[in-house]
Formats: structure tokens, C-alpha cells, sequence
């Protein structure tokens, strides 16, 4: 949507060139969009690129104020829809489409065909078994009697811990602090139920508070509120481990008969495939990833709802398990660290807004976290459908034709 003059615009460049304004405080001078086409112009000028299709967006700049700095537009990632998919969640128990947003052809088809797949089984089950957002700060001590100390203080002050974080926050609660002593630093893993947001501001900002009444009450000096013990966006057992965001195992049960005529394929081949591939290659590669391509699904999904695209890391940390039982095939994935929400971030993006409309999962559930749940069962489930249909593809060496064809 790009409603701008193009001599406003013109004007507000030509004082960005004289230095008279800022390239990224122009939005204090005018509407989001005039800002925006003023900018395009400056870039354009500099590169020789055109902007042309980039300031082609179809939502008013203003709506994006919270998500971006010195905006000049929208990329466009194709979004299509797999499915309906038969969902037997905890929270989620319905037929959904799924939306998925990606440039990888194939992908949608492949998460179809899983679909149907998983629809002949009677759907997927899928639970939430562990769910909690982190931040661990680390504190310098003088030496590790100190460390011992501010361990002793941590487990003796949950009440008053919890307190100052969740005085923060209307939706956060504090569930745990996990001390971490290396030498002289000691690291803190606050773990929250974020309810529907995914939470790392949420997060952050009672962490804060905490970290200043550790200050206030030990001789702790804090060094920075994220310590990497957190972890976030950054590939780490201690999620794949530990479970970080919501912790979401799905299986399902395919008779044989439609492995064989809808995946082309054998239970036994299937499974086979799977513990060479997927386990045994995984831990000769020392992969955090014992699964085929997971993160496919977890970032289309991501793109389409408006999640953290960076936390697609956490996202991959999923185990896929496969095996022949009375002659069907039993498959299930385990989700460690899937960081999703349905309120703040992303989430009220114009078009991520529709895609969580999709699912039926926009903004706060009733119970909170409920509809943050429920999105964490529907990628688990589409991830499961989009593993399944690969490893049939590889087992039926389909994979370098599918993509041959649907891909290029
Ligand atoms: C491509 C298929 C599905 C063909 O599979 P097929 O069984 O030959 O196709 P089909 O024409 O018989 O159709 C079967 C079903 O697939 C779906 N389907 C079929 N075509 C379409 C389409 N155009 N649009 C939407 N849905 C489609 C649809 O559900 C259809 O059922 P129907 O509705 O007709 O009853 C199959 O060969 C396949 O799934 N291949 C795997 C492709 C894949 O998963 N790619 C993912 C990316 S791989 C990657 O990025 C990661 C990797 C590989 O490097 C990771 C690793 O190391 O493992
Ligand atoms: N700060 C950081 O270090 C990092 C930030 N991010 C970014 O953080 C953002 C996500 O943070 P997040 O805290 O989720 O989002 P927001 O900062 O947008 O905050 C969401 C707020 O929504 C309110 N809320 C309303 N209804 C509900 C509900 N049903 N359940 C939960 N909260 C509700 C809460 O307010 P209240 O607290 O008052 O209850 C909550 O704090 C993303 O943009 C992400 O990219 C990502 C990584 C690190």
C-alpha cells in the first residue's frame, strides 16, 4: 500500500541528501508510507537497484512500525495451503489447512501428500509435554565460595524472585531458576509460562527486574542479561535437552496398505531408511537434528504466522523415530524447542494475522497459551507430514525426480 505523494516523498529525501534529517527518523516527520517511499528513493539512487515491487505492499506501512526499522517495503514469500489435516491434539483436535509460506518447490506438495497420508491413518496425536520460555543472565563472582553463595541465596529467594519478574507482567509466571557456575561466572535459567506469547521481551523484561533485586541482595555483579545459557537462536543441546518454548511430541500409525499405495513405498524400507539416515548419520554428523528436514516445515509455518524466523535453530532440534509394528508403520517426531506464539512479535502482521486465522489460532486463548499450543500441535503435525512424504520419497528414490519436476 503505497498511498504517498511522490513529491512528499521527493522532499523528504531531497532533506535527508542536504542533512538536514535522518535516513531512520523520518517517520517523526511524516506517515509511515511517505517514509518509506523516501527512502526507496535514496536506496535506489545508490544502488541503481529498483524498488519497484518491493514498495508494492498490501498493508499500511504503520502496521509494521513495531516489527521494523528504516522500512522500504515488504518481500513477498509465496504462501500456499496443505491439508486439511486430521489434528487429535491436546489442544487442537479438529481438520485444519495448514499454512505454509516458502520459495522451495515441492515443499507444499510434499506436505500434502503427508497429509492425505496422515488423514487415510485417522490423523496424527500430538501433546505438549513440556512448555517454558528462557533467559539466563550471568553474574561475576570473586571466586567460587561466592558462586556457592549466590546458589544458596538463588534457591532460597524463588518467592521473592518470582515476585520482582512478575510484577513485569499481567500473563508471564516464573516456573523455575536453574543455577550454572563456570569458575568465578554464574549463569541463571529463568524458565516462564509465556502463555500465547513465544515471550523473549516478555521474558526479558522480568528477568531485568529479577537480576536487580540478585544485585541488590548478593555481591553478584551482572554482566549481561543474556548469557547464551538461554539459548536462544543459536543451535544448543541444552534446548534439544532441556526443551525450550513448547516441547511437542506427534505420531501416528499408516496402515500398510497405504504406505504402499499412497507413499509408493514399505513400512520396513521406511524404517530402515529412517535409523540410517536419520539416526545413525545424524550422530555420525554430531547433528542436533535427528530428523530429515523438519525445519522445512517449522520455517514455512514460522513465515506464515508471523513467528521469529530466527528461531527456526530451536526448531530443528526434533527426533523422528520410525518402526514396522504388526506389519504398519509407526512414525513420531519429538519437538525439543518449538518457540511459537499467537499475540505480540510478528504476530499482528496484516498477512501472518490471516495465516494464524488459518489454523483458528490468532491472538489470545481461552485459557491463555491455549491457542499458542495449539499452533505448536499444528507444525508438529505438519512436520510429520512432511517427513513422512520425504522419507518415502528417498525411499522410493523419488527425491531427485520430484524435484526435477515440482522444484526448478
Ligand atoms: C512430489 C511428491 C509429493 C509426488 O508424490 P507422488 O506420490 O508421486 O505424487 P502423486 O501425483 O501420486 O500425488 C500424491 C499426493 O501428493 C500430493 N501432491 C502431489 N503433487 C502435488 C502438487 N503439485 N500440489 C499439491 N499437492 C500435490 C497430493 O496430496 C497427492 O494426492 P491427491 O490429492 O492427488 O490424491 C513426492 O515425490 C514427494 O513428496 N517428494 C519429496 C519432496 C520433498 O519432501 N521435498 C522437501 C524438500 S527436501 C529438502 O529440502 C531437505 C533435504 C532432502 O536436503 C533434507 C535431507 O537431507 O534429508
Ligand atoms: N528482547 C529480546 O531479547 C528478544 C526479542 N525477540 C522479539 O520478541 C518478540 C516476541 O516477544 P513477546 O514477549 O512474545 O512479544 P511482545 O513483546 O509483543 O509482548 C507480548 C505481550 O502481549 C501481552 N499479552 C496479551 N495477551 C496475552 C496472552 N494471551 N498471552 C501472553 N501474553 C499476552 C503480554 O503482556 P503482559 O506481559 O503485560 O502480560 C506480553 O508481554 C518478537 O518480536 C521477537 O522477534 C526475540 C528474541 C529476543
Amino acid at each position: 500500500m503505497t498511498d504517498s505523494t511522490p513529491s512528499a516523498a521527493e522532499d523528504l529525501a531531497e532533506r535527508v541528501r542536504a542533512g538536514e534529517l535522518r535516513f531512520h527518523e523520518l517517520e517523526d516527520h511524516t506517515d509511515a508510507d511517505t517514509a518509506t517511499a523516501a527512502r526507496r528513493l535514496l536506496v535506489e539512487e545508490q544502488s541503481d537497484a529498483s524498488l519497484d515491487v518491493v514498495g508494492d505492499y498490501g498493508f499500511p506501512a504503520e502496521r509494521a512500525d513495531p516489527n521494523i526499522e528504516n522500512m522500504v517495503g515488504a518481500v513477498q514469500v509465496p504462501m500456499g495451503v496443505a491439508g486439511p489435516v486430521r489434528i487429535r491434539g491436546g489442544r487442537l483436535d479438529g481438520e485444519r489447512y495448514l499454512p505454509l509460506a516458502t520459495t522451495e518447490g515441492a515443499l507444499l506438495a510434499s506436505v500434502n501428500r503427508g497429509c492425505s497420508v496422515l488423514n487415510d491413518a485417522g490423523g496424527a496425536n500430538v501433546r505438549i509435554l513440556k512448555s517454558g520460555m528462557t533467559r539466563a543472565p550471568v553474574f561475576r563472582v570473586a571466586d567460587v565460595v561466592e558462586a556457592e553463595a549466590l546458589v544458596e541465596w538463588v534457591r532460597d529467594n524463588r518467592d521473592a524472585l518470582r515476585e520482582a519478574a512478575e510484577e513485569t507482567t499481567n500473563h508471564g509466571e516464573l516456573l523455575d531458576v536453574t543455577p550454572y557456575v563456570v569458575g568465578n561466572s554464574v549463569h541463571l535459567r529463568f524458565r516462564y509460562d509465556t502463555k500465547d506469547a513465544m515471550g523473549m521481551n516478555m521474558v526479558t523484561i522480568a528477568t531485568r527486574a529479577a537480576c536487580e533485586l540478585v544485585e541488590d541482595e548478593t555481591d553478584a555483579s551482572l554482566v549481561a542479561l543474556s548469557g547464551n545459557l538461554c539459548t536462544d537462536k543459536k543451535p544448543a543441546a541444552i534446548n534439544a535437552v532441556e526443551g525450550r518454548g513448547r516441547s511437542v511430541t506427534t505420531d501416528v500409525t499408516i496402515p500398510r496398505e497405504v504406505v504402499e499405495d499412497r507413499l509408493h513405498t514399505t513400512p520396513e524400507a521406511v524404517a530402515e531408511l529412517n535409523t540410517r539416515k536419520n539416526l545413525v548419520g545424524s550422530a555420525k554428523a554430531a547433528s542436533l537434528g535427528f530428523n530429515a528436514h523438519v525445519a522445512n516445515v517449522v520455517a514455512a509455518m514460522f513465515l506464515a504466522t508471523g513467528q521469529d524466523e530466527a528461531q527456526v535453530v530451536e526448531g530443528a532440534n526434533a527426533i523422528t523415530t520410525a518402526e514396522v509394528q504388526d506389519g504398519d508403520l509407526y512414525v513420531s517426531i519429538s519437538i525439543a524447542s518449538l518457540e511459537v506464539g499467537t499475540v505480540g512479535g510478528g504476530t499482528k502482521l496484516p498477512t501472518q494475522a490471516e495465516g494464524l486465522d488459518v489454523l483458528g489460532v490468532r491472538g489470545g486463548g481461552d485459557p491463555a497459551g491455549s491457542n499458542a499450543d495449539a499452533l505448536a500441535e499444528a507444525i508438529a503435525v505438519g512436520s510429520l507430514a512432511g517427513e513422512l512424504s520425504l522419507l518415502s520419497a528417498l525411499a522410493s528414490r523419488h527425491l531427485s525426480s520430484a524435484h526435477a519436476e515440482l522444484g526448478r
